[in-house]
């Protein structure tokens, strides 16, 4: 176990808010709340569940899930603007989060103002939130392509106003790990605020660039199921929350045992499905053929286990095929009760593994039983 992150971490799952913006996602009332429901029962502490700004209905869904007695924490997203805040403050959520955007390049092309007037909004509509009796938290959208000054001044600012948290956001996915880790460091020295890091996933990094953050002094991490998310998504729950309990040993309160469920539910809902090697859910990722490691599990498996896939729930499982050696063979046989002498498996494989390369697919029961029939004469075991 490498060097332990020293401070106690939760997971702020954003699937109801970054991962229905992924394009062409889309959930009705109905499937938000059951998501909601979902997450809570699987002991996710704390939960981004919506935009207040895009008007009554959302609000509707957003009160009715801060309301249905959840355990964990409802955060809900707004612009940094005095419209967006009054939305914001009717859903009840326990954090308000302010968005506002911090690298120039959107400061100026996007919002077409200057730097001095982002500062002003922060301090205007932080306030204003705190006057309200609300808890703000201040996103820093394209922080990882800010001025690290200006990025200050504008965390100075947020501190100052009454913000309790900043979310560092990768918007565009740019980071590296060992960057990550630089900017959160410093971020960490010069600020007493909790620090979510928010990573996107567009050069893949996005765990290993939450993990870093984390590494860093982040308190918070962004993540959505199977990483659902604007483009190539946020980093996954279930990799967030894995990752951190084997190499650091830090548990997030999450039921492990409930990811692969949590996933189905979400792929459904978004129509988006999971690929079968996607890791800790994908549908392939306990299933073993190459007859080495296959060999290596039967006699011990710590040989090939990262994990034992009953932590998510799941189990291995030992499959046929044309990588497939005599070990699994005969663990194959034997489970179905096929009594297999030693000169029958070289003449069992062969077809295994020519069965295999034309079906692309390992043989189902059945077919390992035609296949065994079709050889016992060839190895002169029956007429
Ligand atoms: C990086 C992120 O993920 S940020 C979250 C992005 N999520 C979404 O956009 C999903 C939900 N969005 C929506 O429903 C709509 O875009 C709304 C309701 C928020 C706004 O809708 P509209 O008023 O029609 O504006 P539209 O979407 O065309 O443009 C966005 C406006 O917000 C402004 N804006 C963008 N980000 C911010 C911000 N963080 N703070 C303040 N203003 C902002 C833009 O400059 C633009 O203003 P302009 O029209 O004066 O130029
Ligand atoms: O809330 C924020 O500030 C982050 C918004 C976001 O999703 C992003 O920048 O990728």
């Amino acid at each position: 176990m490498h060097d332990p992150v020293a401070w106690p971490v939760t997971v702020n799952d954003t699937t109801l808010r970054d991962g229905e913006q992924t394009a062409g996602v889309a959930f009705t009332d109905e499937e938000k709340l059951q998501i909601a429901r979902a997450l809570d029962d699987a002991g996710v502490p704390e939960m981004e569940v919506g935009i207040a700004a895009m008007g009554d209905a959302e609000v509707a869904v957003i009160r009715a899930i801060t309301r249905s007695g959840l355990r964990a924490r409802t955060m809900v997203w707004a612009r940094m603007s005095e419209i967006d805040l009054r939305l914001a403050a009717r859903c009840d959520a326990d954090l308000v989060h302010l968005a506002v955007p911090v690298s120039d390049i959107q400061i100026t092309h996007k919002l077409r103002q200057g730097r001095e007037a982002v500062l002003a909004m922060v301090k205007r509509c932080v306030a204003a939130a705190r006057d309200a009796g609300l808890t703000p938290s201040v996103g820093l959208e394209d922080a990882s392509r800010a001025c690290p000054d200006f990025l200050l001044r504008v965390v100075e600012t947020a501190q100052r106003a009454g913000a309790v948290r900043v979310r560092y956001a990768d918007t565009l996915g740019l980071l590296d790990p060992f960057t990550t880790r630089d900017r959160i460091a410093s971020l960490r020295s010069e600020c007493d605020l909790e620090i979510e890091i928010h990573a996107h996933n567009d050069l893949g990094l996005a765990t290993a660039n939450t993990l870093a953050a984390l590494h860093a002094g982040a308190t918070h991490a962004s993540v959505t199921v199977n990483g659902l998310g604007e483009r190539a998504g946020n980093a996954p729950l279930e990799e967030v929350v894995m990752a951190l309990r084997h190499l650091y040993g830090v548990e997030t309160g999450v039921d492990t045992r409930t990811l692969p469920a949590l996933s189905q539910r979400v792929a459904g809902a978004a129509c988006r499905p999971v690929a079968a090697n996607k890791c800790i859910v994908g549908e392939a990722v306990f299933s073993h053929e190459s007859g080495i490691h296959v060999d290596g599990l039967l006699k011990d498996r710590r040989n090939y286990e990262t994990f034992d896939p009953a932590e998510v729930g799941r189990e291995h499982r030992l499959v046929l095929g044309k990588h497939s050696g005599a070990a699994g063979v005969r663990a194959a046989c034997q489970r179905l009760g096929l009594p297999l002498p030693d000169e029958a498996v070289p003449l069992l494989l062969e077809r295994i593994r020519a069965h295999a390369t034309a079906i692309k697919r390992a043989p189902s029961d059945d077919q390992l039983e035609r296949l065994y029939i079709g050889v016992l004469p060839l190895a002169g075991l029956v007429n």
